[in-house]
């Protein structure tokens, strides 16, 4: 026999969100292109608190005196670094996506957390979903054609060239590469002008365009004999990287130690 529903006064509360608690958040450039759309993705979010919003000028004591528990910061390549330090020192977690990240930083941050085991940064050259699908395409198809080049293509705003995902992708297609033994690809270039071929990133050639109207868009040339392969993604609007960076703010507190890319994050 179905035993009787519990009564009124037996049956356990709904958690109501109110009573969850919430992770406080702060943002590093907090007024600038993808500063803005974080602080309306946070704001959005039923799970999450903002508790500062810092640019340029302001205090960055501030996140921690407001109790910050994860800083988001999309600030410069130039200025990056003093934050992070400044969030460890401080135990908060860092979500990074700021770019400018080479190996000796990226060793630099993972040596400051060394001291502070419970402490959590995520390092992310993008965090578009089909960017880090592309990427990983592109390390998968490598091995198979002889020449690879990449093309990417930003709105005139952008500080930096190449783009951080650009030298991420060249750096894994480059790795593939080595790991299958090709040989550098085909280029019998003599004579050409400064930059026409583009940057080299570990035998990669990398070109950067920067165009009114743009947004963030990538291409991934790949040729063998005969035929080509195109990958290719663009982020018309910066919302395309609020899923992956609020995903990573609530995964941050129980990653401690250095996480670069949010691909382990989303299974990938
Ligand atoms: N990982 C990803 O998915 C993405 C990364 N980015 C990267 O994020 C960075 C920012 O890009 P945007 O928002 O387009 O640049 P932006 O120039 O629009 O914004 C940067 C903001 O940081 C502020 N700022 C500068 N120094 C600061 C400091 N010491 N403390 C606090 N704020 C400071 C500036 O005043 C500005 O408002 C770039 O490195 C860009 O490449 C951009 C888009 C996606
Ligand atoms: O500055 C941008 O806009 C972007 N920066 C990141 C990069 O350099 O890879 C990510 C995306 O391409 C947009």
């Amino acid at each position: 026999m179905t035993p009787p529903p519990p009564s009124a006064d037996q049956q356990e509360p709904t958690p109501r969100v109110a009573d969850t608690p919430r992770t406080s958040v702060g943002v590093l450039g907090a007024r600038g292109r993808m500063g803005t759309e974080v602080v309306k993705a946070v704001t959005a979010a039923e799970d999450l608190e903002l508790v500062a919003m810092i640019d340029s000028g302001d205090w960055l004591f501030d996140v921690a005196n407001a109790g910050a528990q994860v800083v988001v910061d999309f600030t410069r390549p130039d200025v990056v670094m003093d934050n992070i330090r400044f969030c460890v020192d401080h135990d908060i977690h860092c979500v990074v996506g700021t770019t400018g990240f080479d190996a000796e930083r990226l060793a630099t941050v993972a040596a400051w957390l060394e001291a502070k085991p419970d402490v959590g940064v995520v390092i992310a050259p993008n965090f578009g979903i089909g960017a880090l699908l592309l990427m990983k395409f592109a390390q998968e198809a490598a091995r198979f054609f002889p020449s690879t080049e990449i093309v990417e293509l930003h709105h005139p705003n952008k500080v930096d060239a190449p783009s951080g995902t650009a030298v991420r992708t060249a750096r894994l297609v480059a790795e593939a590469r080595r790991a299958a033994g090709l040989p550098p690809s085909p280029d019998a270039t003599l004579d050409a002008l400064p930059g026409a071929r583009g940057a080299d990133v570990e035998g990669v050639a990398v070109h950067a365009v920067r165009l009114t109207g743009l947004v963030a868009h990538q291409e991934v040339l790949m040729g063998a004999p005969g035929e080509t392969l195109t990958l290719r993604h663009d982020s018309y609007d910066r919302a395309s990287f609020m899923p992956g960076v609020l995903l990573a703010v609530r995964q941050i507190g129980s990653r401690p130690g250095l996480t670069v890319g949010i691909e382990t994050f989303l299974g990938l």
